[in-house]
């Protein structure tokens, strides 16, 4: 694997509190990579270390193979918390200091206002921003220095759904273009569609790293039976299936898919009626919130 970025057993404690353990993080160049998780999990403590905001307890952060500097700083673009913006300056304005502080041409600023399709609302002043085109301002700064890499921590946070729907355009075009996006979310569904590869972080540790297609071989397969007698039924199932479960109207059985034909005729013959039979899989959010949960996809 082509690795951009790397950490190894990547540890960093607030005094007593370990906020994240042991991080192997790989990720691949030219990927959309999602690293999700709950509140509190610990991804923009992984993210500030990326970019040098913070110092690890122990272990460490490479970058296109070689330990963290300074200098890498050129080729990564972020936006970790709110972007700093002066409200009473025009988003060209804005950029216009991150170009003088930077040392960088002014013919970028038009070239990034575009990339964020925000050039016909260049001149108008920031306050009277949405929060979506706010977000995009902060990401067409961030794209000034031209990075490999872009690193967006919760960029969907608090927008609207059309805004959610731009931010994804947005990245995925970004990708297009030759970049690397690492992407946070606390919501699966904000960027299950556009990642390539998927980390899940809980409790600081990194629980899953791969393809969306390789966890979804982790969902569990179930029978979900619906009958009107839902008691009785299980009651019967019960001494041979001791996981049975029911949730009111249904009647679940994990992993008992190739028993079917057996279940339905012992419920038949003991005249239980059954309306519906149905073979199901987790979907993503099922496996998200159970790896979240249990630390374990498998
Ligand atoms: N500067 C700090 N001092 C002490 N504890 C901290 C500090 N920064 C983070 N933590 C703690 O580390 C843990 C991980 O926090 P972090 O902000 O990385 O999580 P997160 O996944 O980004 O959550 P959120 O989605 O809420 O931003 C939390 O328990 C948090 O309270």
């Amino acid at each position: 694997m082509n690795a951009i970025v790397q950490t190894q057993q990547l540890t960093k404690h607030f005094r007593s509190q370990v906020a994240i353990e042991n991080i192997d993080l790989a990720i691949e160049q030219g990927s959309i990579y999602g690293l999700l998780g709950p509140n509190g999990a610990g991804k923009s403590t992984l993210l500030k270390h990326l970019v040098g905001l913070l110092r690890p307890t122990s272990g460490q952060v490479l970058i296109a193979g070689e330990p963290w500097q300074r200098k890498h700083l050129w080729h990564i673009g972020t936006l970790i918390e709110s972007p700093s913006l002066y409200g009473h300056l025009t988003a060209r304005e804005n950029l216009k200091v991150h170009t003088y502080l930077l040392g960088l041409p002014q013919r970028r600023i038009d070239e990034v206002l575009e990339q964020v399709e925000l050039s016909n609302v260049g001149d108008k002043k920031v306050a009277q921003y949405s929060l979506g085109m706010k977000q995009r301002l902060g990401i067409a700064s961030a794209l000034l220095s031209k990075p490999n890499l872009l690193i967006l921590d919760e960029p969907t946070n608090g927008l609207d759904p059309a805004g959610i729907r731009e931010m994804r355009q947005l990245i995925q075009r970004f990708c297009e273009q030759g970049m690397t996006v690492l992407v946070s979310s606390h919501i699966l569904s904000e960027v299950e569609h556009i990642v390539t590869h998927l980390g899940i972080i809980s409790k600081g540790r990194l629980r899953y790293q791969g393809t969306l297609q390789e966890l979804m071989k982790y969902g569990q397969q179930r029978l979900e039976i619906e009958t009107l007698q839902v008691q009785q039924a299980v009651a019967l199932l019960r001494t041979s299936y001791p996981d049975v479960q029911s949730n009111g109207t249904k009647i679940l059985l994990a992993g008992a898919n190739a028993e079917t034909a057996h279940i339905v005729t012992l419920l038949t013959q003991h005249g239980i009626a059954i309306t519906k039979v149905d073979a199901a899989q987790d979907d993503l959010e099922a496996l998200f919130l159970r790896i979240v949960e249990s630390g374990d996809y498998r």
